[in-house]
């Protein structure tokens, strides 16, 4: 795909990982980092005096693990937790835990079917049915029926061949606006790119403060595009 995006000046890059920045896999510990990718995003956090986040599903050590320093910060959990800066401590969000019987129920509803993960998260949990893509909608209904469809704290969220219990007050635009509000993203133009439905968020708070939101499918075709495009950039700088 001939991508044509162009960055801002002064731009803050945030940037979604898994379909974004990592190839999907079958299970969420099957991804693999392509080696350029880390070195390209150090060249870039060099150009853009370190506004360049990962702004995640994924807890913040995860990414982390894959990705090490690359990013400046890390946005984890959908917002959840934020390490603002490599080496600080994680900023964790007050959020409701996860009341225990849901997660018996959602363990009892993945031991149903061979192919279905269950994902445990500080405040949530992801059941993944990529291996056993008939399971889908049952499982919906299982976690609906579990958490309801009007819960106060927590939201059942789709996600790529997986759903998601999250709570209501973590999501990546807010995580934008945290990451926004300080040095060395502050007074720069953020560029979010993302291609699932919690980057939506993240995408939004990035046009509300004056900059872009591109979703991966549209705008560069898939994550090999955009890692093309982010290899580019970094040559360039
Ligand atoms: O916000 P992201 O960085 O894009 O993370 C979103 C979720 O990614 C992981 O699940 C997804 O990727 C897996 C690996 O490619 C894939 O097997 C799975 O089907 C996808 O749903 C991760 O497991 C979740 O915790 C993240 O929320």
């Amino acid at each position: 795909m001939n991508v044509s995006v162009r960055l801002p000046e002064r731009a803050a890059l945030l940037l979604d990982m898994d379909g974004t920045l990592l190839d999907i896999a079958p299970t969420p510990a099957d991804v693999v980092v392509p080696v350029e990718l880390p070195l390209a995003l150090v060249r870039l956090r060099a150009r853009l005096d370190d506004a360049l986040a990962v702004v995640s599903g994924r807890p913040v050590e995860q990414v982390y693990d894959l990705l090490g320093d690359a990013p400046y910060a890390i946005a984890g959990e959908h917002g959840a937790a934020i390490r603002h800066a490599p080496g600080e401590a994680l900023e964790r969000k007050s959020l409701p835990a996860l009341p225990a019987p849901w997660i018996a129920q959602a363990e009892r509803v993945a031991s149903g079917y061979q192919g279905v993960l269950l994902e445990r998260k500080a405040h949530g949990l992801v059941l993944h049915f990529r291996l056993e893509p008939q399971a889908g909608s049952a499982l919906r209904q299982a976690l609906l029926s579990i958490v309801g469809d009007a819960n106060p704290d927590f939201v059942v969220m789709a996600a790529h061949m997986a759903w998601e219990v999250k709570p209501r007050a973590a999501d990546k635009g807010r995580a934008v606006a945290a990451l926004m509000a300080r040095a060395p993203f502050a007074g720069r133009v953020p560029v979010y790119i993302g291609d699932d439905v919690t980057d939506e968020d993240g995408m939004r708070v990035a046009r509300e403060q004056g900059g872009i939101g591109l979703r991966v499918q549209e705008a560069f075709g898939d994550a090999a595009d955009v890692r093309a495009w982010l290899a580019a950039l970094a040559a360039h700088s």
